[in-house]
């Protein structure tokens, strides 16, 4: 980043008051009148109400629209174990996302957490207060670990969303990149750089949407992941999942030779512009580290012209990124209080992802983003951050996939589209 650049990202979050984010009051309190209903004597009604029933939290409180996003800070973007404290900005970050794309309310919430057991002791003691729980910037492996113990200890969705927003967004510009590409999942050679939360995730999601395990290879720290690995033993059962048999290729670089498609989760300029030729004709990069990719855009282009690229950021075209996916995922999930988030509402949100970016685009987003046209193509693969029709789009598919999945506690709410087959 330039110095320039980096002054203006620390005066936007020093200026003109500190942080992102404050805390706005939803009904009237100019008297004494009010005051007696907001707090002592009024207040007990709805105690007693939520006591006898804690249903009744979601009429009385704002439980209902209201999501935590919690982080212990072990792997903040691409840079690593930062610390709960130092996770702040990226949290507060996500809350903003969540409250201007989908009107959902947020506490961020650091834990100074590292042991797995602990943090999720403490999420699950302050579960109650929210609809929803969105786990951040969790280093693998304990994500996993953390996730599993929630989902089971919570009657709230919980998601990590550096599992699963980022594998849902992946897997619709895989999709459509594949489709542009003139491939099929079920044949393309995958190699995914990044074994842990993102990485994990994104290759469980390719597998279930068609592409083949023997077709995937998952490259970590130390190479091309293969049972005849001197630590096979000592890894975990996440990256076991993936091992491909014994092989000579153990690099990124002999893993990449004849490969379609490169997903980078992993770390800044892991990618070398000269291995980009070791791919197969026609392919597909995207890399995803944050702040810094794996390989610039510039990069790639200089080195050959028929791939179709993708980062996860916003200053370049294809921007392959969670904020596609969250705001709109916990929107469905909320309307239509589903208990958990099942693999029916994840696949509908990548399929509504993907058909978005097939659609004409409207003039508004076109001048958010001072483009004279866009159109579903090698430089448009994916919809950007700032269509106002995600919301629509990706809620409704999701809150469908929840009620005809059997987690919705609420009917296919009134004010949302029709779907055909559910009102
Ligand atoms: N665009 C997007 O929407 C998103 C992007 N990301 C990006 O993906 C990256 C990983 O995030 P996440 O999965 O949450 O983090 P994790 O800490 O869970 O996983 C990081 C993985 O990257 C691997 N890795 C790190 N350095 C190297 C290297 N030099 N060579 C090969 N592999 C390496 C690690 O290997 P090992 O297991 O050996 O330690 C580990 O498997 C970050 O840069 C993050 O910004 C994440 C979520 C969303
Ligand atoms: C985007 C995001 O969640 C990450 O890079 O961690
Ligand atoms: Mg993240």
């Amino acid at each position: 980043m330039t110095a320039s650049r980096k002054q203006a990202a620390l005066d936007y979050h020093a200026l003109p008051r500190p942080g992102k984010l404050g805390i706005s009051i939803t009904k009237p309190v100019s008297g004494p009148a009010d005051l007696s209903l907001a707090y002592t004597p009024g207040v007990a009604e709805p105690v007693l109400e939520i006591q006898a029933d804690p249903e009744a939290a979601y009429r009385y409180t704002a439980k209902s629209n209201l999501v935590a996003v919690i982080s212990n800070g072990t792997a903040v973007l691409g840079l690593g174990n930062c610390g709960a404290l130092a996770s702040k900005p990226v949290m507060e970050g996500k809350a903003v996302l969540f409250k201007k794309f989908a009107d959902i309310d947020v506490f961020d919430i650091e834990i100074d957490a590292a042991e797995p057991q602990a943090f999720i002791d403490t999420v699950a003691r302050i579960a109650p207060t929210f609809g929803g729980i969105n786990l951040e910037d969790i280093a693998a492996p304990a994500c996993f670990e953390i996730e599993e113990a929630l989902i089971e200890r919570c009657d709230i969705p919980v998601f990590h969303d550096d599992q699963h927003g980022t594998a849902i967004v992946m897997a619709a510009a895989l999709l459509n990149a594949l489709d542009l590409q003139g491939k099929r999942i079920e044949d393309a050679r995958i190699v995914c750089c990044g074994a842990g939360a993102a990485g994990i995730a994104s290759m469980r999601l390719a597998i279930e949407l068609g592409a083949r395990r023997e077709n995937l290879w998952l490259v970590d720290r130390k190479g091309v992941i293969h049972t005849g690995r001197d630590d096979y033993a000592t890894l975990n059962k996440e990256k076991r999942e993936f091992a491909t048999p014994p092989t000579e290729r153990r690099t990124l670089a002999g893993a990449l030779a004849g490969a379609d498609v490169f997903i980078g989760v992993s770390g800044p300029g892991l990618m070398k512009p000269e291995w980009l030729m070791l791919m197969n004709e026609r392919p597909i990069v995207f890399a995803l580290s944050n702040p810094v990719p794996e390989i610039l855009p510039e990069e790639a282009w200089a080195v050959r012209k028929d791939l179709i690229m993708a980062t996860g950021r916003s200053d370049y075209p294809n921007q392959v990124n969670n904020v596609l996916c969250f705001p709109f995922l916990f929107r469905g999930a909320l309307d239509v209080r589903a208990r958990r988030i099942t693999r029916e509402m994840k696949i509908a949100a990548v399929r509504a992802l993907a058909a978005l970016a097939r659609e004409p685009v409207p003039k508004e987003m076109l001048e958010a983003y001072g483009q004279k046209s866009l159109s579903f193509g090698p430089e448009y693969i994916i919809p950007k951050p700032l269509d106002p029709r995600l919301r629509e789009c990706v809620a409704s598919a999701v809150a469908r996939a929840a009620v005809l999945s059997g987690a919705a506690k609420q009917p296919y709410p009134p004010h949302y589209p029709s779907q055909g087959d559910i009102r």
